[in-house]
């Protein structure tokens, strides 16, 4: 276990906590030393092997995550934008990498990260997987390429459970075309169309999004000129593609100075 860091993952019931506490298990270069889940959630204060139907573990379920913080070289984080930020003040303190893939935060909560990332490295990015962050440069590359005669529409589908929209992914695409065309993504984004919206407005980024079923993650950029469509596509089918990269981000962050890195500073496409 010398090289082996120890990882804390919080809210390790869920869709996502399943998969990191399984990748991180499976790992050589990682061991799980805590994990968490949300005060009175049943798991609480049981052994998670047990919780989850299997032999002891030996890992325990904490509702306070200073427990797992203090034990951890790297905290992986994919619960509540609620949850992350408190969770964020005392990976700070402990001076341990945060590693979060919590989607959903309001500008005032991404700004109280980037405070406490003035003494802590933390890596977040809407998506882990190394194939989204590809589509992204992608992204950015074609809207330089193209002008504003091309208009430019993403479209994401994700699981009836997903509770923010657009997804954090869909957000990185549209800073993405923003940033290729030069023009900043809030004066341009046109979310949520219904009822007598007039013509598009040229040069705006359009959102949609799709809820249904277990649709693990998909998404489109749509370059919609005349006469012709590029369509940028990016299609998950196994959550293991985001936990991978969260694991990936928590050991490319150990020595790191502080910061608040995203995906693309970890798979050396910044
Ligand atoms: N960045 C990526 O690559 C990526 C990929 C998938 C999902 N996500 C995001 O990750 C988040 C979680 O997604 P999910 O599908 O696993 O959701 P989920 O609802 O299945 O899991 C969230 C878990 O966090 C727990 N939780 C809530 N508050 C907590 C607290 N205070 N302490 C500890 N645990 C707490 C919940 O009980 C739940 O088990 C969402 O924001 C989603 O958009 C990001
Ligand atoms: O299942 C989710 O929730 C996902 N969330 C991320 C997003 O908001 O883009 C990544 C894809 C899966």
């Amino acid at each position: 276990m010398a090289d082996s860091i120890g990882i804390a993952v919080m809210g390790a019931s869920g869709r996502m906590g399943r998969m990191l506490v399984e990748t991180v298990t499976a790992s050589d270069k990682a061991h799980l030393v805590g994990v968490t889940e949300r005060p009175g959630h049943p798991w609480v204060g049981r052994d998670l092997g047990e919780a989850t139907g299997g032999a002891r573990t030996g890992v325990m379920v904490h509702d306070d995550p200073l427990e797992v913080i203090v034990k951890a070289q790297a905290v992986i984080d994919f619960t509540t934008p609620e949850a992350t930020l408190a969770h964020a003040q005392l990976t700070a303190q402990a001076r341990c990498v945060h590693v979060i893939g919590t989607t959903g935060f309001t500008d005032g909560q991404i700004a109280a990260l980037d405070a406490a990332a003035r003494h802590a490295v933390i890596v977040r990015a809407g998506n882990m997987s190394l194939g989204v962050n590809l589509l992204v440069r992608l992204a950015q590359e074609v809207a330089h390429a193209l002008d504003a005669d091309f208009d430019v529409e993403i479209v994401e589908a994700h699981h009836r459970h997903k509770v923010d929209a657009p997804s954090g992914t869909a957000l990185m695409l549209g800073e993405a075309v923003a940033r290729g065309r030069g023009v900043d993504l809030a004066e341009v984004s046109d979310r949520g169309r219904d009822g007598m919206t007039g013509e598009r407005r040229r040069g705006d980024i359009g959102f949609a999004a799709i809820r249904g079923g277990d649709v693990v993650g998909e998404h489109d950029v749509i370059f919609a000129g005349a006469g012709e469509r590029i369509v940028l596509r990016h299609v998950a089918t196994d959550r293991g593609i985001f936990a991978r990269g969260a694991l990936r981000a928590a050991l490319w962050g150990q020595g790191q100075a502080p910061g608040h890195y995203s995906m693309m500073s970890v798979l050396g496409l910044a």
